[in-house]
């Protein structure tokens, strides 16, 4: 449990000119689920894209499962859902699902689609439609099943609940809860802070390009939340004013 899925020491990043990460150190452990937090512009997708090596950054290293980032191999165990995730247009939600487990080398089973679209409460029926006619939600909910279903043991999912009602967003929560007890950890980005304290077993704010905390939601409102009942949006409010 405690070996380390993700390791980001001394990253630095600038884009156009501007420095967006300034000496980012964070250990995410095996297994567990992580919450990355911050205000837009923070820079959370900046640093998840230097994870997955979509950009370089100028100083510090990254380490997946104990291997360089830079080697392809090393991000293998990683399954990835973007911010604003769109399948192909042309595609059934069915025919992307099996696309991508064949790309991800596990063998399409029709069964563990319906299971996984069932948790997510995607019907089946939308599995048969093209991608073009999908809700927002809905695309959400497609590429959450991509991830789930690729097997990977460390999902990195960027906002994996931004467009989800109510309902998917709670058996999304659970889903990766039973994926916990599999071994699977997930880093994950969200904005919405009661479903990182309720999902999350640590936290970390990213801040003007630093990470100015780290640890579990109820360490987070200890040290940061200034009375007994605050809440995490309160404590966050306040750590990031300090
Ligand atoms: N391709 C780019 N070129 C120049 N600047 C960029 C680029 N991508 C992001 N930035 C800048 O980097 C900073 C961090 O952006 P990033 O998307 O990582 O933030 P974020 O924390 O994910 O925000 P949000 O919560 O709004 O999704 C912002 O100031 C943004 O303008």
């Amino acid at each position: 449990m405690n070996a380390c899925a993700i390791e980001f020491h001394n990253v630095h990043l600038q884009l156009a000119g501007s420095a967006v990460l300034r000496g980012i150190d964070l250990q995410v452990r095996a297994g567990e689920l992580f919450g990355l937090v911050g205000v837009n512009g923070a820079g959370k997708t900046s640093l998840l894209k230097c994870l997955l090596d979509f950009c370089a950054p100028e100083r510090g290293d990254i380490a997946i499962f104990g291997q360089p980032h830079r080697h392809g191999a090393a991000r293998q165990p990683l399954s990835f859902l973007p911010e604003r995730f769109q399948a192909p247009y042309y595609l059934t939600g069915g025919d992307f699902l099996r696309y991508l487990s064949r790309l991800h080398d596990v063998r399409p089973d029709a069964q563990a689609v319906q299971q996984v679209a069932g948790a997510l409460d995607l019907a089946p029926d939308a599995l048969l439609r093209p991608a073009r006619e999908y809700s927002k939600g809905m695309m959400q909910k497609l590429g959450l099943a991509a991830c789930l279903l690729s097997g990977k043991r460390q999902l990195v999912l960027d906002e994996p609940m931004s467009g989800l009602d109510p309902k998917a967003r709670a058996q999304f929560k659970q889903v990766l809860r039973q994926a916990r007890t599999q071994g699977r950890g997930a880093l994950l980005t969200s904005h919405a802070l009661a479903d990182v304290e309720e999902l999350c077993d640590r936290m970390a704010i990213l801040h003007a390009g630093r990470i100015v905390f780290t640890g579990t939601p109820a360490e987070c409102r200890a040290r940061h939340g200034g009375a007994e009942d605050a809440s995490l949006e309160q404590a966050f409010l306040n750590c990031i004013a300090t």
